[in-house]
């Protein structure tokens, strides 16, 4: 397949909506460690190899999302989705460059994102929805809802570290889902879970998408982000590679997978 132009084709906001996420050039470098013994660090030395070293996984990127978008990231495994994701929530900060959030803020970055493994399931509801914003008249509100939204029974007030990771992710998914956010992020965590409840979360989020929030999702299932999704934001090595329609975004991570497993193959 020939490679799009990158993002000279994309197909940002329409000139004057209103961002909801604002991603301007955002430099991410983490340091990696070659060495993690003694005998090891002294290898390294006497042949004259670096300890470690910076390693740019976000470099310069720009997104600008309009309230009412739902994006899609994609890339291989990596490109630095996460990454990115983490720091539109504020849970990283960046290196370089700034990002901008327009109202309320609700991210499932991480399996059990939120939630205290020590804390049972219901003190975790009080927990978690102060920390996305809700106040406890706003949260005994919804706690019914979202009780049995997360539909996990008598677990409700067992410490959450007993909980299968099905469990654990309903919960989340429930607490960040009930906050009723202007903005969610969402990062694969529907990989994780029952179909059943895989699909009472992919229709709260097609609601979601209808009544105007903005999302943006990670996930490696091209058909649930065709689905979501009309723009999706390919990441390459830290670089944005398309950001334009949803299809393309999907044949570029086809392509990419494909590519990826044939250097695989013939390097073996
Ligand atoms: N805390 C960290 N320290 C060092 N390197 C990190 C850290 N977090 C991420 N990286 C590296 O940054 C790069 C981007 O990682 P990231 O998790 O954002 O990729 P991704 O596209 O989400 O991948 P995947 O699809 O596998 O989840 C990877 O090479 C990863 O190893």
């Amino acid at each position: 397949m020939a490679e799009p132009a990158p993002t000279a084709a994309a197909t940002a906001p329409a000139a004057g909506a209103p961002s909801a996420v604002l991603v301007e050039a955002v430099t991410k470098r983490f340091t990696l460690r070659h060495a993690h013994s003694i005998k090891n660090m002294s290898i390294r030395a006497l042949r004259r190899e670096p300890l470690r070293e910076r390693f740019t996984a976000l470099d310069e990127v720009s997104l600008d999302v309009a309230i009412g978008e739902s994006v899609a990231l994609l890339g291989v495994n990596g490109s630095g989705k996460s990454t990115l994701l983490k720091i539109i929530s504020g849970v990283l900060p960046p290196d370089g460059g700034r990002v901008r959030v327009r109202g309320r803020l609700a991210g499932l970055i991480e399996v059990g994102a939120g939630l205290h493994p020590d804390l049972t399931g219901r003190e975790n509801i009080f927990l978690n929805g102060a920390i996305l914003g809700m106040d406890r008249a706003e949260t005994l509100a919804k706690y019914d809802a979202i009780v049995e939204f997360a539909d996990i029974g008598r677990f409700l007030d067992q410490p959450v570290r007993f909980y299968s990771s099905g469990m654990f992710m309903r919960l989340a998914f429930s607490i960040a889902a009930h906050t009723d956010p202007d903005v969610f992020l969402i990062d694969e965590v529907l990989a994780v879970g029952d179909p059943l409840f895989r699909e009472k979360c992919i229709q709260r989020l097609g609601e979601y998408k209808a009544s105007g929030r903005t999302m943006v999702i990670v996930a490696h299932d091209v058909t649930l982000l065709r689905s979501l999704c009309t723009r999706g934001v390919f990441l390459e090595n830290g670089r944005v590679l398309w950001d334009g329609d949803i299809d393309t975004a999907a044949d570029l991570l086809v392509t990419k997978r494909r590519e990826r497993r044939a250097a695989a193959r013939a390097a073996r």
